[in-house]
């Protein structure tokens, strides 16, 4: 078998065996960061050679295939340089990129086709390995601009093609770098639809995604790192993400050409608790008028009506609401009590509703992506929605004072409620948007409404 480079050396080089193989040299590129040549362009290349197919190498991705139910044994096939090691012992092999470790975690997909970044900082997503379902990840690069938070949480990436060259004007750094610099392990080669559909039908897996460039595997430890990880249920990962102290906020949304703006005359005042909050979701504050105090998870009632606040903001966030809640629902029943504009989105919204009485569980696969239906029970109308959850309040256990406002149109779960008794409301989806569409960009202006008609009545 000759190797990659041989088979270049002899159509002459890079660019003429791009040619002369009917390629781009994108592809050449690849075949040299694989060192292999996928089985399509195998007709073109012993074409232009006159090798054999017994000359050429395979790849890592297609041989074995990595269909769960091919899962191969615990010997790492030729070329990989990554794994995935499931709880249930289901070995999936592949190319590793980004930082040189292992990291474990709960299995997770997102269908979002932009905002690879954006999700990957997203600080809900802390305890889990994102598997994207979009091909191009890495396509824009990354910026120091599109982050929700500085550390990034999420433990790691899978994808099946191996990470794009950036092409993009904002882009200062490769994926790949990125990566490395976070810490953060991907997986490259992975046949993402089979775990996808794996994720959809039997729930998210717990598993330890693991890249080592001199393909050395433990894979019975791996296997006991995955089984031994306790799970995001009784999780409270709040804590772990939010700030340590209070500060204040006044950058607003990026716009072309001049970037992000800054709020110079706030009308009101609002206290947001971070249980991890997306710093988009301040930005949309800041634009609609607030000045915004950010105050830790574990803030008291007290902590936050010391800010003297015209309305009550609870962030998103990682984990199980109910772990979080035993300090959380406190403080924001001590809230609700003062009557209060308050607007939860996402944990924000799961705490909210324990806060009033209701009841949270586990989804089996969660919604992540960004064109998530969601019907708006008042008005009728339907927005397509950012989302990343993956458990879900249960609207059997709403009390008689608060109601349904919004449900999914994919699975019918709850995406919304409202108090009746007092100016507070919640959504289960994100509608700062980031990545994703502003069709819920109105929720903020209903939340500086609430804020104005209580300041009216006071
Ligand atoms: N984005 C979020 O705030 C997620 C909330 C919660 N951790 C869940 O997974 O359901």
């Amino acid at each position: 078998m000759r190797t990659v480079e041989e088979i270049i050396a002899l159509l002459g080089g890079p660019e003429a065996a791009a040619t002369r193989c009917g390629v781009g040299t994108e592809a050449i590129r690849k075949w040299r960061q694989a060192r292999a040549i996928p089985a399509k362009h195998w007709p073109a290349v012993l074409a232009a050679t006159g090798l054999t197919l017994a000359d050429l190498p395979g790849t890592p991705a297609e041989t074995p295939r990595t269909e769960p139910s091919m899962a191969s044994p615990d010997t790492p096939p030729d070329g990989a340089t990554g794994c995935l090691v499931l709880a249930d012992g289901t070995v999936f092999w592949g190319r590793g990129f980004g930082a040189e470790t292992a990291s474990v975690g709960e299995i997770c997909f997102n269908t979002g086709m932009t905002g690879y970044q954006e999700t990957l900082t997203d600080p809900s997503y802390a305890g889990q390995v994102i598997t994207f379902t979009f091909p191009h990840i890495g396509n824009v690069g990354t910026n120091i601009e599109d982050i929700e938070t500085v550390t990034p949480a999420a433990r790691g990436l899978i994808v099946k093609q191996d990470v794009t060259e950036p092409a993009n004007y904002r882009s200062t750094k490769h994926l790949h770098d990125w990566l490395v610099s976070h810490g953060i392990p991907g997986l490259a080669g992975i046949d993402t639809r089979a775990l996808t559909a794996r994720i959809r039908d039997a729930g998210a897996p717990n598993g330890v995604i693991c890249h080592r460039a001199d393909g050395r595997f433990d894979i019975p430890a791996l296997k006991a790192q995955a089984a031994g990880w306790p799970g995001l249920e009784g999780m409270d990962l709040a804590k772990e993400v939010t700030t340590r102290q209070s500060f204040s906020w006044d950058e607003t949304e990026w716009a072309w050409p001049d970037g992000f703006g800054r709020q110079s005359a706030p009308k009101h005042k609002v206290v947001a608790v971070d249980y991890g909050a997306k710093r988009n979701i301040l930005r949309c504050l800041a634009s609609s008028g607030c000045e915004v105090v950010v105050v830790p998870a574990t803030a008291t009632a007290e902590d936050i009506l010391r800010h003297k606040p015209d309305g009550v903001f609870l962030s998103n966030g990682p984990g199980d609401p109910a772990a979080t809640g035993v300090y959380a629902i406190p403080a924001i029943q001590g809230v609700l009590e003062t009557k209060l504009p308050v607007f939860g989105i996402c944990l924000g919204h799961q705490l909210l509703s324990l806060a009033l009485g209701a009841k949270t569980y586990k989804l089996a696969r969660g919604h992540r992506g960004a064109n998530q239906p969601v019907k708006d029970l008042e008005t009728g109308k339907v927005e397509i929605t950012s989302q990343n959850h993956g458990f879900a309040v249960d609207p059997k256990t709403l009390p008689a004072n608060a109601k349904v406002t919004h449900v999914s149109l994919f699975d019918g779960t709850n995406e919304g409620i409202a108090a009746t008794d007092r100016p507070a409301f919640s959504v289960q989806y994100h509608p700062e948007a980031s990545p994703g569409p502003s069709d819920s960009h109105y929720l903020f202006d209903r939340f500086v409404a609430m804020i104005e008609a209580h300041k009216a009545a006071a």
